[in-house]
């Protein structure tokens, strides 16, 4: 059984992934703050000071993609729920994914749009695993069957049918203590006229 943590695709462990986790953590706390106004500018201050010093190492290609080589890909994006593949089996990926207080919709639970998101990076994450072939979300259909805490790991699994020439349906479930919060059936295709650097 391999795991997919050893990919290099993974910048698990990485001074950029610690920068990218600290980022998290600012959104958090962005999120929910109470500080006072005069206090909050001299931050946003700070905080654009940071911005500028990432901006000015430069080497993106001006849609941050700074690593389309071997090497994380898309892994310093901060938007994306975070979520671990604890098993890989070749065909079905199982782990936990914690949405963040930045990923709250509204009393208590998770926004709508960012399990749709993490839905599409999960999915997304394993058609790579499962084909050298870079295919695109065609379509994604979320049902959302009961409501997703913030804050607290929940289980999932995602899993693929066999490849229908450029076509292939993957499927995930979010579940706690075996209740379907959320299931996705998403369709995956390699375009035809492939896409440079996707
Ligand atoms: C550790 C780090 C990991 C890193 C992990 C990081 C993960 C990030 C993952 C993010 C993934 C994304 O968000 S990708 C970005 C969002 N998606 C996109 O931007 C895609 C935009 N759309 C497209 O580019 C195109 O429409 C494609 C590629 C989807 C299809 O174009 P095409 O190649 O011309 O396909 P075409 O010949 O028309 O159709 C091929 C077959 O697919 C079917 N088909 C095509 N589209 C659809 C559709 N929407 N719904 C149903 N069926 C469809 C056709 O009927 C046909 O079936 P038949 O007649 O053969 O039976």
């Amino acid at each position: 059984m391999t795991h997919p943590g050893s990919s290099p695709l993974d910048e698990r462990g990485t001074p950029r992934a610690e920068l990218a986790q600290a980022t998290r953590a600012l959104q958090d706390e962005v999120r929910g703050t109470r500080i006072d106004g005069r206090r909050a500018r001299e931050l946003a201050g700070i905080v654009a000071e940071v911005a500028r010093e990432l901006r000015d190492s430069g080497a993106d290609d001006e849609v941050g993609r700074l690593h389309m080589g071997p090497g994380p890909v898309n892994r310093g994006q901060t938007l994306s729920p975070v979520y671990n593949v604890d098993t890989w089996d070749g065909r079905r990926m199982q782990g936990t994914v914690t949405f963040a207080r930045f990923h709250h919709g509204s009393v208590g639970t998770a926004h709508g749009g960012a399990i749709g998101l993490w839905a599409d990076d999960v999915l997304g994450r394993l058609s790579r695993e499962l084909s050298e072939g870079r295919a695109r979300t065609a379509c994604l259909h979320v049902q959302y069957r009961a409501s997703v805490p913030v804050g607290a790991p929940v289980w999932f699994t995602a899993w693929a049918d066999d490849a229908d020439g450029r076509k292939r349906e993957l499927h995930a479930t979010l579940e706690d203590d075996g209740t379907a919060l959320v299931t996705v059936d998403g369709l995956f295709v390699e375009p035809r006229i492939p896409l440079n650097g996707h």
